[in-house]
């Protein structure tokens, strides 16, 4: 854990010193003010202090008039009160106005210590808890599934969670890759510890190192305090690398003794700390065409990728569209506070016919921003894939990277489960409408891994 970042104020030039050196030696990361005022001015410019302990008798601004003002400019700061034996009633009353404690400087320093430790302590259970419910606040996923391939790929997940194995999971951009780490973190082992998810993307490659591993105070220009990396902060938990075709090589050689050995140093630091991190990764990009293009180790690969998932494109499970299209309806209306009465027929055959490139979350964010433009209760398309076929998002646009058979069987599935939808489910009518006999159409089901 990071230091406790301290103020100390006190007009009393000896024992301001004395106290620093105490709490200097205790590993705190000390400032010192001569007044109120000055004490005022650090917290103004640091902002970042833990801890304020002010002398309570000063000339100018008493130590109940910083307290007031650190309290209501700063109120994460904790204020310890110094004072004389004769003052007591004043710190009692300090108290009351929001102090964490006081201490009486006749008497033995290690009370300040144990009162510090208390910070630390609530301090460390804040964070940790704060992070845990950014963790499990996203965690709702509509995992319910009708094709096979999601199916598989969520068998495959539930498998790996019972495990402690590395796991990789492959899928272009808004499949969900995230939501599968979660709920392999949820259904494993770790479930009470932290699920720490970094993206390679967000770092550029210099920070992305000390966003890992973190770093001493000093340890390069800029790092003007201590600070904790995801890989030891993920301890008994789950570290989620998103987009880790994206490492830079220097920092995945570095990652691949951390993954063998489980200690890390921090930057700037020869001292190895133990880890009993969880790994799961995932990237949308090929790894193997990062390897033959020496961009990518092949080591690191195989370290990662001891199970590996891919989770199918939504186009290739549009029998979930309705599913999902019901699941994002209704928390839309919650969090938006709308209410839908009535979709419009012509949306649904829509969406159910559009590719959606940016997969869930394309459908997830078109279902909200239908839901924000709806009136009256009634959810209708606005035009919105007019506009996007003539942005060049044209229905059913193949990758380049298709061939025929693969644009022409994607086509296909398409339409038999649209064709299915409209019918309710009537195979011989289905096969009217497409033309078919009833065998053929049996054969496609089949071929296409489509639920009758
Ligand atoms: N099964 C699902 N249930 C609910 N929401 C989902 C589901 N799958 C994806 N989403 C939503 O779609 C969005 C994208 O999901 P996620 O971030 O997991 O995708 P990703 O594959 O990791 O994307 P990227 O590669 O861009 O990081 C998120 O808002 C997520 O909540």
């Amino acid at each position: 854990m990071r230091k406790l970042k301290l103020l100390l104020i006190d007009d009393e030039a000896d024992f301001l010193e004395l106290l620093r050196l105490i709490l200097t030696r205790k590993g705190y990361d000390v400032t010192t003010a001569s007044s109120g005022a000055d004490g005022l001015r650090h917290l103004q410019s640091a902002r970042d202090f833990d801890a304020v302990l002010t002398d309570l008798l000063m000339d100018g601004m008493t130590g109940l008039e910083v307290l007031n003002q650190v309290k209501s400019d700063f109120p994460q700061t904790e204020v310890i009160i110094l004072t004389a034996y004769g003052s007591i009633e004043t710190a009692v009353e300090a108290m009351k106005q929001g102090a964490f404690s006081y201490y009486i400087k006749s008497n033995d320093p290690e009370e300040i210590l144990m009162s510090l430790e208390k910070i630390k302590k609530i301090l460390f259970l804040e964070s940790k808890n704060a992070a845990l419910h950014e963790a499990q606040s996203t965690g709702s996923a509509m995992l319910e599934s009708r094709s096979p391939a999601f199916r598989q790929a969520l068998d495959h997940a539930l498998k790996a969670a019972a495990t402690d194995v590395n796991v990789l999971l492959l899928g272009e951009s808004g499949v969900g890759k995230e939501v599968f780490a979660r709920f392999i973190h949820e259904n494993s082992a770790r479930c009470q510890e932290i699920f720490l998810p970094v993206n390679s993307y967000a770092f550029s490659d210099s920070m992305l190192e000390s966003e890992l591993y973190g770093h001493e105070k000093g340890a390069f220009t800029g790092s003007t305090s201590q600070r904790t990396g995801r890989f030891e902060a993920a301890d008994k938990g789950t570290l989620f690398l998103d987009e880790i075709g994206e490492l830079p090589l220097s920092t995945q050689i570095k990652m691949l003794r951390t993954i063998e050995t489980r200690e890390i140093s921090r930057i700037g630091s020869n001292t190895l700390i133990p880890t009993d991190f969880r790994l799961l990764s995932a990237t949308n990009r090929s790894l193997l065409e990062g390897i033959r293009e020496k961009t990518f180790r092949e080591d690191l690969y195989y370290r990662i990728s001891t199970i590996i998932i891919e989770i199918p494109p939504l186009r290739e499970r549009s029998e979930d569209i309705p599913l999902l299209f019901d699941y994002f309806l209704e928390k839309a209306q919650r969090e938006i506070k709308k209410t839908i009465t009535r979709v419009d027929e012509g949306l649904k055959e829509k969406l159910f016919r559009y590719t959606f490139p940016g997969n869930v979350r394309e459908l997830k964010n078109t279902v909200e921003r239908l839901v924000v433009l709806s009136e009256d209760g009634v959810l209708k398309d606005h035009g919105l894939f007019e506009k996007a076929a003539s942005a060049g998002m044209v229905l059913n646009r193949p990758s380049v990277d298709q061939s025929l058979r693969q644009v022409r069987q994607t086509a296909e599935r398409q339409h038999i489960i649209a064709v299915i939808e409209h019918c309710s489910g009537d195979l011989p009518n289905v096969a009217e409408i497409l033309e078919i006999s009833l065998r053929q159409l049996y054969n496609k089901l089949n071929e296409y891994g489509i639920q009758k």
